[in-house]
């Protein structure tokens, strides 16, 4: 049995959708359906999720909702017309809108997801019925029936254990599901989202619970790339990658697929193949538990912007007992993940997404170091990129690493800070985000200049 999850990309229009059916149509093992929200039909075209976030915003401002809400439903009326489906999909799908727009305006966070959440959930019911107006025997799932159950973090849900247990039973069911990405429902029933991207986190927990044999993930390229296609032209082909090149990659900016997904999937052993809705004669790439030969020890190469970093410094800071924790206590108190902590023996820099630090949270974090650890210096430095240097052929691999400075020397690049885990699966440079296009360049040649059009 496999689970086929359909991106954005996939979903956007009816053309792309008729593509969908006769994929899912000429595997029979394909039954769990997972799709996504209409995406851009071009690069000038908006996401629905953007649209039905802006639709929350405005809600939620009470400022007049009319205007996106009839964008939203424009982008369903032309999927529903090329489809040939009648008028009155699109009724059912503007009078569940207007419903969600009539959450409770105190729990905005609730109200936000569930406005979200619409641009998957809808898209789900009107594919169902198209499937079964071409005489696929398909049907709708709602998350909440099927026991998708999940932690009550708004934007954010983290699978709950129990709804593995839930989930199983739809191995049984002898039709096609067409099942909404994107959310699932805490236990007292509150439709919580995943992080954006999180269609791909469904589509993972549902081939755990079935035990699928395989988890396709259909987009809009022939495979993961060794470097981002929007960077570098042509860029080769990844044939097969370990899980965790997977989740090093898609972590540092492969937004082909979203790095949380990995784990159910790697947890039960489940290989995840990612392949192209327009061209699915393609192989793809498989993402699976081990690979035995190494052609080329660097396998990708992914830079990711927006980190900010907390640079402190005291004399003698690696004696005093205790200061680390102190440290990220004051991170903690104030709800921060750290990404890194390079450190030095008398400073250290702690790196995160700068989009936690709001002007309110850096000011009391610097002001709580200052006062509570009596540091000499503590300052915030914003616009970093991350750049990861993955391959499990680089563990043992002498001169990786003298490799990818003499690369970015060339291409005139500071490195603000050098990473390297005990694994050695991955390098990870901190660059200034200004130049991370430049550096991905650069290092795309030292590693990958003469390969073959596919790697591994
Ligand atoms: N290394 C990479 N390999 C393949 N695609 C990549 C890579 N890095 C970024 N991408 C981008 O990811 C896009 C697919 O992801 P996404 O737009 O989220 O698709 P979907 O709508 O199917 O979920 C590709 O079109 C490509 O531009
Ligand atoms: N539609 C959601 C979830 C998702 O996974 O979308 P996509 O398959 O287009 O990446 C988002 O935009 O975040």
């Amino acid at each position: 049995m496999k689970v086929a999850k359909f991106g954005g990309t996939s979903v956007a229009s009816a053309e792309q959708i008729k593509k969908v059916a006769s994929i899912v149509a000429e595997d029979k093992e394909r039954k769990i359906i997972v799709v996504s929200a209409p995406g851009k039909r071009n690069s000038n075209d908006t996401k629905v999720t953007d649209l039905l976030i802006k639709l929350g915003e405005t809600y939620l401002n009470n400022q007049d909702t009319e205007k996106v809400l009839q964008d939203v439903l424009h982008r369903y009326e032309d999927i529903a017309d090329g489809l040939g489906l009648g008028k009155e999909i699109i009724a059912t799908i503007e009078a569940d809108l207007r419903e969600r727009l009539q959450f409770d305006q105190n729990r905005p966070g609730a109200c936000m997801d569930l406005i979200k959440a619409s641009g998957e959930d809808n898209n789900a019911k009107l594919i169902a019925s198209y499937f079964q107006s071409i005489g696929l025997n398909a049907t709708y799932l709602n998350p909440q029936e099927a026991g998708l159950f999940v932690s009550d973090e708004p934007g954010n849900a983290q699978v709950l254990p129990e709804a593995y247990d839930h989930l199983k039973a739809l191995r049984d069911r002898n039709e096609i599901i067409v099942f909404p990405g994107f959310f699932g429902y805490s236990k007292e029933g509150t439709l919580v989202t995943f992080s954006r991207g999180g269609s791909d986190i469904t589509g993972s927990i549902l081939a755990a619970g079935i035990k699928a044999d395989l988890y396709e993930n259909f987009t809009d390229v022939d495979s993961v790339f060794a470097a981002n296609p929007n960077i570098i032209e042509n860029p080769v082909k990844i044939k097969r990658m370990t899980y965790r090149e997977m989740r090093e990659l898609s972590y540092a900016g492969f937004s082909v697929f979203h790095d949380e997904a990995l784990f159910p999937a790697f947890r039960n052993g489940i290989p995840v193949c990612v392949k192209n809705t327009n061209n699915p004669s393609s192989s793809g790439t498989m993402i699976i538990a081990e690979r035995e030969y190494f052609l080329n020890p660097v396998i990708g190469i992914a830079a990711d912007e927006g980190f900010a970093t907390i640079y402190v410094r005291k004399y003698l800071m690696n004696r005093e007992v205790g200061f680390g924790r102190k440290l990220l206590q004051i991170l903690e108190d104030e709800g921060l993940s750290y990404e890194h902590m390079p450190s030095g023996i008398d400073d250290t820099s702690i790196i995160l997404r700068q989009d936690q630090l709001t002007q309110g949270i850096e000011e009391r974090v610097v002001a709580k170091i200052q006062e509570e650890l009596c540091v000499d210096d503590v300052y915030v430095e914003r616009d970093f990129a991350m750049v990861m240097i993955v391959g499990e052929g680089m563990h043992n691999t002498i001169g990786i690493s003298s490799r990818a400075t003499a690369a970015l020397t060339r291409a005139n690049v500071n490195i603000e800070m050098i990473n390297q885990g005990s694994s050695e699966v991955s390098l990870i440079l901190g660059i200034h985000a200004s130049d991370a296009d430049r550096t991905v360049i650069e290092l795309y040649h030292e590693f990958f200049s003469g390969a073959d059009d596919t790697v591994q």
